[in-house]
């Protein structure tokens, strides 16, 4: 096993910030960890490089954190501001000065898509430009572990999209990668495996797959209508229940249901705008057992 966690705890005076996680990542796995603000994810990361103190075992590359060679792991903290005035490859470069062994710099620019913009300042990149450029600086040592916290938060669907080729050309390449994320799209897409964690505590641990088929419930038709309690009444006298914490009027449906539920609404007149089927998702499942909703964009830190 490459992260072995066992019964990791982390109080911060009353705050219980992790409370007997237990887990590990093998060698070549992608591994998200995922949760609401404050769940204990950048503890949990922190606990796994030595940079807090935990109680319980947590053991990288089968021995302490801090006691891992420097040149195994590659970090990319959740907050890392490099310096404006240096361009990409100086950063790249000024990593790599920290290393005996590192890979070329310019062959790092070109793997995180930067080749154009190696001469350009730092300040002058784009966000997503930015978070590969500091992605870049946690690969100069061509590390056998890679742990990113939250590396496409705040960056555009598409620099998102580079970013996670990245990471599965360097996971393809053998490299085992734990990241965390806001984003369940991110999570479903590249991880292997998924660990939930709330209030400190991991309460789902799988594949996506396994997970959404345990916790994601049924499929659902979802009615858009501004009268929703038009629409619930005329699915409700079809023998029909709403499903809470959804937008739109959602019925567990499958495929085979959604003619008698549309002539339910038919018949009583209900002008709905738009009808989406969709099966469940990782978003569900976070949804289920979180209580919260997933959070925006804008509203992830
Ligand atoms: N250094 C610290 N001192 C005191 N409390 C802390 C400290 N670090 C974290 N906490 C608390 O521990 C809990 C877990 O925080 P953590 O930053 O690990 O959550 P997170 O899941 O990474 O959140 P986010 O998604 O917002 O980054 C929170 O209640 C936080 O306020």
């Amino acid at each position: 096993m490459v992260v072995n966690a066992e019964n990791v705890s982390r109080r911060y005076g009353e705050t219980v910030a992790l409370s007997d996680v237990s887990f590990s990542v093998p060698e070549g796995e992608i591994f998200a960890i995922i949760g609401p603000n404050g769940a204990g994810k950048t503890t949990l990361i922190r606990a796994l490089t030595g940079t807090t103190d935990a109680e319980g075992d947590v053991s990288v590359f089968g021995r302490p954190p801090r006691a891992v060679a420097r040149r195994r792991l590659g970090l990319l903290p959740q907050e890392f501001t490099p310096a404006d005035r240096l361009t990409a490859r100086e950063l790249v470069t000024y990593y790599a000065g920290l290393y005996d062994e590192t890979r070329d710099p310019d062959a790092v620019i070109e793997d995180v898509g930067l080749t154009d913009s190696a001469g350009t300042f730092y300040e002058d990149l784009s966000g997503g430009q930015k978070r590969r450029a500091c992605v870049g600086t946690a690969l100069v040592n061509e590390p056998d572990l890679l742990i990113l916290d939250e590396p496409t938060t705040g960056i555009d669907p598409t620099g998102r999209r580079e970013l996670w080729r990245l990471i599965e050309g360097l996971s393809d390449d053998g490299t085992t990668v734990l990241l965390t994320t806001h984003y369940m799209d991110e999570a479903e897409t590249l991880a292997d495996r998924v660990g939930l964690l709330a209030d400190g505590k991991l309460v789902a641990l799988g594949s996506p797959e396994e997970l959404i088929a345990r916790h994601g419930g049924e499929s659902r038709l979802v009615i858009e209508v501004d009268d929703e309690g038009r629409a619930e009444t005329a699915i409700a006298a079809a023998g029909y229940e709403r499903l809470p914490g959804e937008r739109g009027v959602a019925v567990p449906a499958g495929p085979k249901e959604i003619p008698p539920i549309v002539e339910a609404l038919e018949a009583d007149g209900v002008d709905y705008e738009g009808l989406v089927w969709r099966q469940p998702s990782l978003e569900d499942v976070y949804v289920t057992l979180t209580g919260s909703d997933v959070p925006t964009a804008e509203g992830a830190t």
